[in-house]
């Protein structure tokens, strides 16, 4: 008998991958408030309009002075001609005087260099500094950090807390961005229940919702609720039809394997078209890829692991990229294996496992692993990808995937 993995046509990851990722396109771009725009991706590049810092600036609290003024074997004293805070406007420092200068105020014209106040003793008016002076110490200067027309992003990032701050450094109120996507998610399968109603004989929770919202919203996506459909053709096409009407990507979880209560498939058939089924990879290997009408489906398994499994290395590099992204992929680290397998496996494997950090990266499997308990991925830091066909032997070098890069 034929085992679906045995199947011809079945693709492996990376083809599979490349094939979705060939229908992801952003083109919708939208001005948003820049406090509206975190995790947003920028739809054009970031410039400086102008040069950082706009003056030669004090680095910390001390007095401003021109060096040439001071003795080079032993300390100079000078009286203290002006008082510059951050905000103030100074006037041309006086021949052979010191300006009291605070952090971040502008730097007198004619000083050099700033001595920190630790460095200093003040009398009254005057203030003794030290003969070994750095000359230009603690001054950042006009266009140190950057210069009017230098590229500081590049378009299709994603804008994080430093992305926002250096753009409003530089008076960026409204930015440039990808529109989000909408998706309605749908979990389906006639034995879930929401948490909060008691669970009958043969019911489970449905935990995919809460798994997949997070991820979704994660990767910058709106969410709109479609919620729980039952295992049910003619239901299936009415409620798959009204999602994708209303959103830019259908994610579905379960009803994508051969069963006969699988009719996520056929109605995504009848509706419009599946254009890719089925993956290499254990666990996810029922994923599907298609359209209904405008909106882009994504199927995935009903075990909660494969359903997590799928969204990152599958869906999740397709909602990034059409929303403008262009690095989509998760990034990987090469580590040594710390464990065997006793015999070779048919799919690629991704399976949870903790990373030990010492003279070399290596990974330890994490026990009790399948399809359906979400436990393991708790206690590991990622997943470790063992390919199709290897029997894994101490200290093999394998691909391992941090969970901040998958999610
Ligand atoms: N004869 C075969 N049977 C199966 C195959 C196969 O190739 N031949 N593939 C297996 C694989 S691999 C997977 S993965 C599952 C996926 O099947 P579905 O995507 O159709 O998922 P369901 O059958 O609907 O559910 C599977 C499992 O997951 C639980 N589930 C479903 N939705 C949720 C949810 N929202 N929250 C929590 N748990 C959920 C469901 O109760 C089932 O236990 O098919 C294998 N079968
Ligand atoms: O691919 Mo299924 O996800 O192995 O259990």
């Amino acid at each position: 008998m034929t085992e679906i993995c045995d199947t011809p046509g079945m693709l492996d990851l990376d083809t599979a991958r490349a094939q979705i990722l060939d229908h992801a396109n952003a083109v919708v771009t939208e001005t948003v408030a820049l406090a509206e725009a975190h995790g947003r991706v920028l739809a054009e590049a970031l410039t400086a309009q102008f040069d950082s810092p706009t003056f030669d600036t004090a680095m910390m609290d001390g007095y401003a002075i021109d060096s040439a003024a001071l003795n080079s074997d032993r300390p100079t004293t000078l009286p203290v001609s002006q008082r510059l805070a951050a905000g103030d406007v100074p006037t041309a420092l006086g021949r052979h005087t010191a300006a009291r200068i605070f952090t971040g105020a502008p730097l007198p014209p004619g000083a050099n260099t700033v001595v920190m106040q630790e460095q200093c003793e003040r009398h009254d008016n005057q203030v003794t500094l030290p003969a070994d002076v750095a000359v230009g110490a603690n001054i950042l200067r006009r266009g140190d950090n950057f210069h009017s027309g230098e590229r500081l992003a590049p378009a299709a990032e994603r804008l994080q807390a430093f992305h926002l701050g250096l753009a409003a450094s530089q008076g960026v109120q409204r930015i440039k961005v990808y529109k989000r996507l909408t998706v309605a998610l749908i979990n389906s399968g006639n034995e879930l229940v929401m948490p909060g109603h008691a669970l009958q004989p043969g019911q489970v929770y449905n935990s995919n919702y809460f798994t997949l919202r997070a991820l979704l919203e994660n990767c910058g996506c709106e969410v709109l609720d479609v919620n729980i459909l039952e295992d049910d053709l003619g239901q299936s096409k009415t409620v798959l039809q009204h999602a994708a009407a209303s959103a830019d990507v259908v994610v579905t979880s379960g009803g994508v394997s051969v069963g006969e209560e699988d009719h996520i498939r056929a109605a995504v058939e009848a509706l419009g078209s599946v254009r890719l089924w089925r993956v290499r990879i254990k666990p996810g290997k029922p994923f599907a890829f298609g359209r209904i009408g405008d909106a882009a489906f994504l199927g995935l398994p009903g075990n909660p692991v494969s359903c997590f499994v799928t969204f990152c290395l599958l869906a999740r590099p397709y909602l990034l990229a059409c929303q403008g992204m262009d690095r989509v992929l998760p990034r990987r680290l090469v580590v040594h294996a710390d464990f065997n397998t006793d015999k070779p496996d048919k799919r690629d494997t991704f399976r949870s496992a903790v990373l030990e950090r010492g003279e070399e990266l290596r990974v330890q499997l994490l026990p009790k692993q399948n399809s359906a308990s979400l436990a393991p991925l708790l206690q590991g830091d990622g997943l470790v990808h063992i390919p199709a066909f290897l029997k894994v032997g101490q200290g093999m070098t394998l691909d391992f995937y941090p969970f901040n890069e998958l999610m």
